[in-house]
C-alpha cells in the first residue's frame, strides 16, 4: 500500500520537485521552518494558530481547510474527500501533500504552521519524503474528549462534521492514528505537549514561551 502511494505521489510531485526543495520562495530548503500542529478534533488548532501567526508572522496552513476548499472547487477528487470528511476518515496522502505543497509555494513565507497533519503514520513519511524535512517542533494540544465534543458540537461553522455521530468517529481515528504520530515526535523529542483547557488566552501563555524561545520564530 505505502509503496504504492509512495510511487504515485513520487510522480505527482517529480516535476517541480527539484526547483521547491532547491528554493522555497526564494529560499533554500534548508531555511524552511516547518511546525505540525496536532490535537484532536476541536482541541483549539486553529484558534490557537491564529495567535501564533499574529504574534510570530507565520503562515498557517489548515489540511482540513485545503481539503475543504477543494470540496468547493468542484475538484475531480471532491466527491471522495467529502465522503472520508463525513465519515471522519484520513484522505490519502498524495491528495493532502499535493494541496499542502501548492499552498507552501503559492507565499512569500519560509515558515509554516501545518495544522491537523500529519493524520497518521503514512502522511508523516509521504511528507518527508516529499518536502525532505522533518518539523523542527510539534505541538499536540490535549484535550479531554467531552471538552473536544462540546466545543465541536457548538461551532457552528456549517461543517459537515461537526455532528455528534462524526466527532466520534473523529475521536476514534484520532486516538488510532494520530496518537502514534504524536508519539513518535515524542520519542524524538520534538514534542510540545500543550493543556488546551482553558480560556483562549490562557492556553496561548502556554504556547508563546515556544516560539519566543526559538532563534528563527
Ligand atoms: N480554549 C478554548 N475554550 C473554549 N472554546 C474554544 C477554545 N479554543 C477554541 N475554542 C472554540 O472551540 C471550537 C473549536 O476550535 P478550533 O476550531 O480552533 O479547533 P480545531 O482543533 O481546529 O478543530 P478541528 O480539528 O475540528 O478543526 C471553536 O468554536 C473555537 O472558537
Ligand atoms: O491531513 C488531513 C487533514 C484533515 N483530513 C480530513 O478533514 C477532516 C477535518 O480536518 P480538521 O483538521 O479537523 O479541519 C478530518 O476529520 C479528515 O477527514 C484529512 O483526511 N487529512
Ligand atoms: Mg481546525
Amino acid at each position: 500500500m505505502w509503496r504504492r502511494t509512495s510511487s504515485s505521489i513520487s510522480s505527482l510531485i517529480c516535476s517541480s520537485r527539484k526547483a521547491f526543495f532547491k528554493q522555497v520562495n526564494n529560499q533554500p530548503s534548508e531555511n524552511l521552518f516547518i511546525t505540525f500542529v496536532l490535537g484532536g478534533p476541536g482541541s483549539g488548532k486553529g484558534t490557537q494558530c491564529g495567535k501564533i501567526v499574529e504574534t510570530f508572522g507565520y503562515s498557517h496552513i489548515s489540511a482540513g481547510e485545503l481539503l475543504r476548499r477543494e470540496i468547493a472547487s468542484k475538484s475531480a477528487d471532491g466527491t471522495m474527500i467529502l465522503n472520508r470528511i463525513k465519515e471522519g476518515k484520513i484522505v490519502p496522502s498524495e491528495v493532502t501533500v499535493k494541496l499542502i505543497l501548492r499552498e507552501m509555494e503559492s507565499g512569500s513565507n519560509s515558515k509554516f504552521l501545518i495544522d491537523g497533519f500529519p493524520r497518521n503514520d503514512e502522511n508523516r513519511r509521504a511528507f518527508e519524503e516529499i518536502v525532505g524535512v522533518e518539523p523542527e517542533i510539534v505541538l499536540f494540544f490535549d484535550c479531554p474528549d467531552e471538552e473536544m465534543v462540546k466545543r465541536v458540537l457548538n461551532r457552528n461553522q456549517g461543517r459537515v462534521d461537526d455532528n455528534y455521530d462524526t466527532v466520534v468517529k473523529r475521536l476514534k481515528v484520532f486516538k488510532k492514528h494520530n496518537l502514534p504520530v504524536i508519539n513518535y515526535y515524542a520519542n524524538k523529542g520534538k514534542l510540545h505537549k500543550i493543556d488546551a483547557v482553558g480560556t483562549e488566552d490562557k492556553i496561548f501563555e502556554r504556547v508563546r514561551p515556544i516560539f519566543a524561545s526559538m532563534r528563527r520564530a
